[in-house]
């Protein structure tokens, strides 16, 4: 089976990016560029990225109304990314047309609710109940929208997996044991996340932020 871990590079620079990229490239599966590299660095930066030949995952989380997620969508096309993100809370609508305007070998995956959050900061939102319900629902409407799969905790994966068999399933918000949490709240650990489920774990600072980033991203490996 291929590694499933997906690399978060949210690193400012662009020679370090490429430089982290290329130390654990052995030990993990793909490559995850999200809003803080892109806006730095645009296509050419991802471009830069897919030197290391490992698959990209364009986290770009969109959110929009649905034209303007579709043209969005289609300006990405060269960049044949493997995984792209949307947020679930745009709307079936959304969701559709932006499934309808990626490349057939682009999954579009759809966030629902970010692990930096729990049910206090759900409520502040205006929704009441569970991160879990809240979870379910959107992984409904996204499967109802033709979308290829979610991101969601690894608290909710063993969950959607029961719901959506078929599902690609994303998990970041995951620590190794003992590790250090930062802005994450619904955290899990990698082997948890796996044996639940998840088509991909995205791990970042475990990795980015080690002293060693290869013997980090070996170490990870090893408990899968
Ligand atoms: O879509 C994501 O990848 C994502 C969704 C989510 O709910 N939570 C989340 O942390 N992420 C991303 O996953 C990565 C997690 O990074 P670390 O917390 O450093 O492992 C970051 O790049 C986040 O942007």
């Amino acid at each position: 089976m291929s590694n499933p871990v997906y690399v978060a590079i949210d690193v400012p620079r662009l020679d370090a990016a490429k430089v982290l990229a290329e130390k654990v490239k052995g030990h993990v599966g793909g490559v995850k560029l999200g809003l803080e590299f892109f806006c730095a660095h645009g296509h050419h930066g991802v471009m830069e990225l897919a030197h290391v030949g490992l698959p990209i995952f364009l986290d770009l989380k969109l959110h929009d109304i649905p034209n303007t997620v579709a043209g969005a969508m289609q300006a990405i096309h060269v960049l044949e990314p493997a995984i792209v993100t949307v947020h679930a809370s745009g709307g079936r609508a959304m969701m559709e047309d932006a499934k309808a305007a990626a490349g057939e070998n682009t999954k579009i995956v759809a966030v629902t609710m970010l692990t930096s959050l729990d049910e206090n900061d759900l409520s502040r939102t205006g929704v009441a109940g569970s991160a879990h319900d809240q979870v379910m629902r959107l992984a409904e409407l996204a499967e109802a929208a033709g979308l290829d799969g979610i991101v969601c905790s690894g608290q909710e994966v063993g969950s959607v997996h029961k719901q959506w068999k078929n599902g690609f399933f994303v998990v970041p918000g995951l620590r190794p044991a003992g590790s250090n949490v930062g802005d994450q709240k619904r955290v899990v650990t990698p082997r948890q996340a796996r044996d639940d489920g998840a088509s991909v774990l995205v791990i970042g600072r475990p990795i980015s932020k080690a002293e060693d980033p290869l013997a980090a991203a070996r170490a990870i490996e090893a408990t899968l």
